[in-house]
């Protein structure tokens, strides 16, 4: 009997003539063409769906075929058909083969540790070869006015740099930075890989050109043996194959991406970003929002400085120097490809081992390293070669946070746009907090090495600070739109009160205003998958096992907080920086009606020092009932949040507030002061058509919050059916960031057409 050889795919043929594909879900099979094509989570140009053929519906069984009764001829054709498709299978994996070669010795050509030791002794020529190679052809902008690259070795590498490809060198790192973009594979634009991941993980694999992939030598075997079993089946196989064939030649285009036509390269830049670094809600967005804005299609980088030596990111190989206070330092990038996105890490020895005290030292201190950071963050679409081939500056808008970025669009500007350079790109900024603006006074604009005429951009007068330097009010008038965490603060922030001096200019930007509540990472805070509920007694659990799960978790909560392990009690949580923000001296007024409840409370923070020593006093005068934690950990706060029946946030303002979302994702009932975001995300409970997320009171008064929360306590303790009603609305709320990152999208097209 002729073999039918090997083919790409199982071929299951039922006796009754039907024939099923290797795999199929709730959407019906699909087929892909087996292209050679790289993409986000598909290698080989398999689909995301995996490799799996669509065949045409099976249909019925003619008698003919019923009684095996298939003319000798029919099977011939059916062979000769079969051999078709496999020298078609053949020619296609061996162009794989001879791609991945070409790539595998270009990647072992770039990752040369003796050329990275010759680069390491030799800063300048590796500095300028390597940026060369990383402009990919695109002209670096030289800076203009106020340049920061002011020394002389500084500047000829940026004159370097703009003589772009025609002065790279011949081999290295240089050579194949450049020359992997061209020959790699048609690049998607919109699913950008990042070189390093890319071409390890095509080299890792072994694949003669003669030799198919096991997974696939594997299905062919099956699928020789299964078609000669059943070869008497040959009509229908024939016709089958039929399809296969037709459909291989079609081509499958690939799915739109969702941010359709507005696609564009995001740059968001922060001083902190998780897991690597974070001490607050900034670096929770900082870690979650690009990868939602990378779902959608978009070519998202995160710029970070590098606290620590973390695992994931590599040496990229550039390296630049930038002028801070009349000092030279040397600036290294590092980069990571993760969840779709581009991290890049600024290393330099001031960053180095600050990640637990990231706003730490002296206002001078701390105003140094966000000039060093915003000067070095706005060059990396022009250094970092991120999947071999540097973002540039066409359709590029960079998402700044807080006044600690606020400098960037204020470079772009002055360095850039003034000048005709980096004319399409635009910057946003996107206040998190109002509170902190990077103050001092107006000498210290001497730090930030601008043109003079820039003073009156950064020149504010209040009646608290009276004339002084303010770097947030800068970064609003020069962003081009400006974004802030919820509805609610958008319009605080133009109040007198609540835009703590900058309201003015809040008032004269409102056109560029706009609010958008954020997200949260589900894969990270999710308690059914949340890696810190997985020992010491916690466990995972969803609304299905919420019943079971999370008694389990509280009692694991109270063992290690080492309270008394009583199911029945209502266990109070609070986790938050220890400021005059997060209201801490409201649960400090109300702490005696607390213990003279039948709660437990536990408090996480750290902060100002006052506020952590109060937290270890309520735990002294009450310990069969308090625990006050002071410390920085993720881990107990997921576990808070988990094992807590309430979650308290008294705050006097919150912009959008984390917390509050994490609790409810937990089944884990939020009090909350209505400010802000808090307002804008916890509808009070109603308990006449049982509506409502939490509680809320409406000022910030340690009576009002005792009353709030002695309404939550009786929901709990008497009406089991409300309070299961009300773990559940918060269960099932979509609090991902899919919705957020469509309007921020809409954000980023509003700038990028903006002039
Ligand atoms: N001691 C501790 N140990 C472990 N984890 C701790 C901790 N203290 C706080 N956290 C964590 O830090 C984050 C705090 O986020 P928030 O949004 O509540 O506040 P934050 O004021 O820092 O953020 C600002 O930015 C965010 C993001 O925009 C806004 O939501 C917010 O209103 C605004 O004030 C949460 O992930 C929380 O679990």
């Amino acid at each position: 009997m002729a073999s039918i050889g090997t083919l790409p795919f199982v071929l299951k043929i039922k006796p009754e003539g039907t024939v099923l594909s290797h795999s199929q879900n709730q959407y019906g099979p699909r087929f892909s063409i087996f292209m050679y094509r790289p993409r986000k989570s598909c290698k080989f140009g398999v689909s995301n769906h995996g490799f799996s053929p669509r065949f045409r519906p099976p249909r019925a069984a003619n008698k003919e075929e019923e009684s095996g009764d298939v003319s000798e001829d029919t099977f011939q054709a059916n062979i000769e058909k079969s051999k078709k498709v496999l020298a078609m299978q053949r020619e296609l994996l061996k162009q794989i083969a001879e791609r991945r070669k070409l790539v595998t010795s270009i990647n072992s050509s770039i990752i040369n540790p003796e050329e990275d030791k010759v680069s390491n002794e030799q800063p300048e020529n590796y500095l300028s070869s390597s940026a060369l190679a990383s402009t990919s052809g695109d002209d670096f902008p030289k800076q203009q006015s106020g340049s920061f690259s002011s020394n002389s070795q500084d500047s000829s590498t940026v004159d370097q740099l703009s003589e772009g490809a025609s002065l790279a060198s011949s081999k290295g790192y240089e050579e194949g930075g450049r020359d992997i973009g061209d020959q790699l594979p048609e690049k998607d634009a919109t699913f950008p890989r990042s070189s390093t991941d890319y071409w390890n993980e095509v080299s890792t694999e072994k694949i003669q050109s003669d030799e198919l992939p096991t997974f696939l030598s594997s299905s062919l075997k099956v699928a020789t043996i299964n078609v000669e079993k059943h070869v008497d089946q040959g009509e229908s196989a024939l016709s089958e194959i039929n399809n296969v064939e037709s459909d291989m030649i079609e081509k499958e285009p690939p799915p739109p991406p969702l941010a359709g036509a507005n696609v564009m390269n995001v740059i968001l830049v922060a001083i902190e970003c998780a897991p690597w670094s974070k001490t607050g809600g900034l670096g929770d967005v900082a870690g979650s929002l690009p990868k939602a804005l990378a779902r959608r299609g978009h070519r998202v980088m995160v710029v970070v400085p590098r606290y620590g030596n973390y695992a994931e990111p590599q040496d990229s190989g550039v390296r630049k120097i930038y002028k801070v206070d009349g000092q030279d330092i040397e600036v290294t990038y590092f980069q990571a490809y993760i969840d779709g996105v581009d991290f890049v890490f600024i290393h330099c020895p001031m960053f180095q081992h600050l990640g637990s005290n990231i706003y730490g030292g002296n206002r001078m201190d701390i105003l140094k390293r966000m000039v060093l950071f915003c000067k070095a963050a706005v060059e990396v679409p022009w250094l970092v070669p991120c999947g071999g081939v540097c973002y540039g500056d066409g359709n590029l808008v960079f998402i700044a946070n807080d006044w600690h970025t606020a400098l960037l669009p204020v470079y772009l500007k002055a360095y850039y746009r003034d000048n005709g350079q980096m004319r399409y790109t635009r910057c946003i900024l996107v206040i998190h907090n109002i509170a902190h603006q990077g103050r001092g006074p107006v000498d210290d604009f001497s730090y930030v090495d601008l043109p003079e005429h820039y003073l009156d951009l950064f020149r504010l007068y209040d009646p608290v600070g009276g004339e002084h330097f303010n770097i947030f009010a800068a970064g609003l008038k020069a962003a081009d739109r400006v974004v802030t965490v919820s509805h609610g603060y958008a319009w605080e922030i133009k109040t007198s009160e609540g835009g703590w001096g900058l309201h003015n200019i809040i008032n004269e930007s409102d056109w560029k205003l706009r609010g958008i509540v954020n997200g949260i990472d589900v894969k990270e805070w999710n308690p059914e998958f949340d890696v810190h509920l997985t020992s010491d007694g916690y466990t995972n659990y969803s609304m299905e096992t919420l019943h079971t799960g999370k008694p389990q978790c509280k009692a694991a909560l109270q063992k290690e907080l080492g309270l008394p392990l009583r199911p029945e009690v209502p266990l109070i949580g609070f986790i938050g920086r220890l400021d005059h923000q997060k209201g801490v001296d409201l649960i400090a007024k109300a702490i005696p009606w607390m213990v003279s409840q039948d709660v437990q409370l536990v408090l996480l923070g750290t902060g100002r020092q006052d506020l952590e020593q109060m937290l270890r006093q309520f735990e002294n005068q009450h310990p069969g009932k308090v625990r006050g934690w002071v410390g920085f950990s993720v881990k107990t706060a997921h576990r808070i949040t988990a094992g807590a029946d309430i979650l308290l946030m008294p705050s006097r303002f919150e912009p959008c507030g984390l917390n509050q979302l994490y609790a409810m994702m937990y089944g884990t009932i939020p009090v909350v002061h209505a400010v802000g975001g808090l307002r804008d995300t916890v509808q009070p409970f109603n308990p006449y058509n049982e509506s409502g997320l939490g509680w809320t009171f409406d000022s910030a008064e340690s009576n009002k919050l005792v009353n709030a929360l002695g309404n939550c306590l009786l929901t709990y303790r008497e009406y089991k059916k409300s309070w299961e009603g009300l773990q559940k609305r918060g269960m099932e709320q979509d609090l991902s960031w899919d919705q957020a990152a469509k309007k921020y999208e809409e954000i980023l097209v509003a700038a990028k057409y903006q002039w």
